[in-house]
C-alpha cells in the first residue's frame, strides 16, 4: 500500500466513519505491543527482557507511549526515551505520552546523542517509534544518532509502521536506516517493502489491524 493511501485510510476511517484517532492508535499499539511481547517470549531471557522504546515528534511517537503502557501490563519492563520534550507534543501523541507520565512509566527526554548513547543499553530490545509514515528524506539530527545507536546494539530491534529511515514507496533505505528484526505494519504491507532493497532492513514483516471497518478496507483493495 502506498504511503497516500495508508495516511488516506487513517483520515477517512476518523472524518467520514467518526472513529476516534485514539482509538486507532490504540488499536495500533496494543496490537504491535502483543507481537513484541510474541518476539520477546520467544527468545533468551522471555519476559524478562527489558525493553526500550524510542518516541519521535508524531504520532508513530504515540503509537509508542500506547506500545509501553500495554508491554508494561503484559510483565515487561519498559523504558521510554522521548526524543522531544513531552509539551512539544500534539494531539492523540500528546494524550497517550500525558498517559504514560501520570501512570510513572520510566520515562527520559533525550537532547544529546551522548544522552542516547547512555541510556540505550545493549540488553534491551529497542523499539523504534521514531517517524513513520510522515517522514520526508533521511533521519535528521538527534533521529539520525538514534538509528545509527539502536543498529549498533547487540538486542532484538523492532520497527513500528516502518524502519526510520526507509522510504514507504521506493523501499530504499537512506543513511542510516533502522535495522529491524521485526517490523509491526499498520493496515497492509508498504509498497516499499516489495522492493529487494527494503528487504536487509524489514526482519519479519507482521501487519496489524487498526479497526477500521472492512468496507473502507475494500475500498483500497485491503483483504
Ligand atoms: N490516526 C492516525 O493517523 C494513525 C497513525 N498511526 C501512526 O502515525 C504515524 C504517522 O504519524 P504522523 O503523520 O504524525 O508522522 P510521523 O512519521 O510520526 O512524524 C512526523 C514528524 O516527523 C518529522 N519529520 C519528518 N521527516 C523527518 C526527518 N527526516 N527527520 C526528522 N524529523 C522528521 C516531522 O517534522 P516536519 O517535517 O513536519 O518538520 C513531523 O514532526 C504512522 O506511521 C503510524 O505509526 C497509527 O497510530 C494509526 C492511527
Ligand atoms: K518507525
Amino acid at each position: 500500500m502506498k504511503r497516500d493511501d495508508v495516511r488516506r485510510v487513517d483520515q477517512i476511517a476518523i472524518e467520514d466513519y467518526g472513529m476516534l484517532g485514539l482509538v486507532l492508535m490504540e488499536n495500533a499499539g496494543r496490537g504491535a505491543a502483543e507481537r513484541i511481547a510474541a518476539l520477546c517470549q520467544e527468545s533468551p531471557g522471555g519476559a524478562a527482557h527489558p525493553v526500550c522504546i524510542l518516541c519521535g515528534p508524531g504520532n508513530n511517537g504515540g503509537d509508542g507511549y500506547v506500545i509501553a503502557r500495554h508491554l508494561e501490563l503484559l510483565g515487561f519492563s519498559v523504558h521510554i526515551l522521548s526524543l522531544v520534550p513531552l509539551e512539544r507534543l500534539t494531539g492523540d501523541a500528546s494524550v497517550n505520552a500525558s498517559i504514560a507520565a501520570k501512570a510513572g512509566l520510566p520515562l527520559q527526554v533525550a537532547t544529546s546523542a551522548e544522552d542516547l548513547d547512555r541510556w540505550i543499553t545493549d540488553d534491551e530490545t529497542v523499539v523504534d517509534c521514531l517517524l513513520g509514515t510522515g517522514a520526508t528524506g533521511a533521519p535528521r539530527g538527534l533521529y539520525g544518532d538514534a538509528v545509527k545507536l539502536a543498529n549498533k546494539r547487540r538486542g532484538l530491534r523492532v520497527a513500528i509502521d516502518l524502519p526510520t529511515g526507509l522510504d514507504c514507496d521506493t523501499g530504499i533505505p537512506s543513511q542510516p536506516t533502522f535495522r529491524a528484526d521485526l517490523t509491526v505494519t499498520f493496515v497492509a504491507e508498504k509498497e516499499g517493502f516489495t522492493k529487494a532493497d527494503a528487504k536487509p532492513w524489514l526482519g519479519t514483516v507482521r501487519v496489524v489491524g487498526i479497526g477500521v471497518p472492512q468496507a473502507l478496507l475494500n475500498d483500497f483493495a485491503v483483504a
